[in-house]
């Protein structure tokens, strides 16, 4: 997408074939590019979140296979590079997805050539998600276009949470496809940007997205979902996924369940935006089965922003000494969800839906 005219992917490679990278941490506030040199420095961009959502965590994860690969081509140096690169984050299924693909695809060829062959598949990935992206944008708007027509002259009010944009991808987004979608069709659509709590992805990062592509949107607190849906100013959900289960269950960041929960009783249909690299066919039940990270207490007790003086700084908001819980994703089961958007289409979320659209991939992932 583009900021002030010029297009951005999240993650590319430059001239001098380094690997650069938003940081995302320093957003809305600073627009910061790094520099990705080692396998070190992957480890820490995706644990400590310069760069994160799931689909963006599975590209920077290939990047970072490619970049070891230059350190250690050797069988050995390729088991430690998952392992390494795994650890980072436990929940989104992409990144096992990705480290997954680039293994499959080295083992294959003898060490001397696995730098080169790592850096191509690390850049077809990125180029595969844009297109799933957009792929998913595409069907998602028609289902904006069926809201749309049910109002006319009206506006269509899409609720999302977190970040699932094109920052959280490497271009486009997943639940921001379609919105993106429909503001270039010239569907009248406004977007309420919960704040997301802890670390406020939907106020840092939504915010900035919509803001630089000036689609019309109002950033509102976590809490104040299930009362604009009590009073029909919100027309769909959409949110995007970390991992969605074999039957449809969708583990996404903190508090989607309490708006997916919100939307089933108001009568309000819940999308969830699903690239099939997010499908992780080895788990049923979302809620037993999924690992959900559990980040440190300090992202709930401090609150990071831009202070009078204009540095980015941060506060305090609890007493000293009380202590925190911070777990960062939840699971929606699949009976809240109206439908998965994929790059295949619109899928209902239950078991043989799944397998009936995927069955390829899910031979792949079990065999
Ligand atoms: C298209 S991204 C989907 C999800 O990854 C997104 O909604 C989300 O939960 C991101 O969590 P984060 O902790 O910021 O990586």
């Amino acid at each position: 997408m583009k900021i002030d005219g010029t297009p951005y992917r999240t993650i590319w490679q430059d001239a001098r074939g380094i690997v650069q990278v938003i940081d995302q941490r320093w957003l809305p506030h600073e627009l910061r590019i790094v520099d990705l040199q080692s396998r070190a420095d992957f480890v820490v961009a995706i644990r400590d979140m310069w760069v994160r959502g799931a689909p963006l965590i599975g590209a920077a994860a290939a990047w970072g296979v490619a970049v070891a690969m230059q350190e250690d081509p050797s069988d050995a140096g390729l088991t430690e590079t998952w392992e390494v690169l795994h650890e980072t984050r436990p929940t989104a299924i992409n990144l096992r997805w990705a480290l997954d693909e680039m293994v499959r695809v080295l083992r294959a060829v003898p060490p001397e050539l696995r730098a080169a062959v790592a850096a191509k598949r690390a850049a077809e990935i990125c180029d595969e998600d844009v297109e799933i992206n957009r792929q998913i944008g595409l069907h998602g708007l028609e289902i904006i276009k069926a809201i749309a027509a049910k109002k006319p002259g009206k506006t269509v009010n899409i609720l999302t949470h977190c970040n699932a944009g094109w920052l959280a991808t490497v271009d486009w987004g997943t639940a921001t496809s379609p919105i993106y979608h429909a503001h270039e069709a010239g569907i009248p659509v406004h977007v309420f940007v919960d704040e997301t709590r802890p670390r406020n992805q939907g106020a840092q990062l939504t915010a900035w997205e919509m803001n630089h592509h000036g689609i019309s949107h109002a950033l509102v607190v976590d809490n104040a979902g299930g009362h604009l849906m009590q009073h029909g100013e919100v027309d769909m959900v959409i949110v995007g996924t970390d991992r969605t289960t074999a039957r449809g269950d969708v583990c996404n960041k903190i508090g989607t369940y309490l708006k997916a929960l919100a939307a089933k009783a108001n009568g309000v249909p819940f999308y969830v935006a699903l690239p099939s690299p997010t499908i992780d066919f080895r788990v049923q039940d979302g809620v037993k089965e999924i690992p959900i990270e559990e980040r440190n207490q300090e992202e709930v007790t401090l609150v990071q922003g831009r202070g009078k003086d204009g540095t980015i700084q941060l506060v305090q908001i609890s007493p000293d000494g009380t202590p925190a819980r911070n777990p960062a994703f939840d699971v929606t089961p699949c009976e809240l969800v109206t439908g998965l958007l994929t790059e295949r289409g619109l899928c209902p979320a239950n078991e043989a839906a799944m397998a009936a659209m995927f069955p390829d991939l899910k031979a792949a992932m079990l065999r």
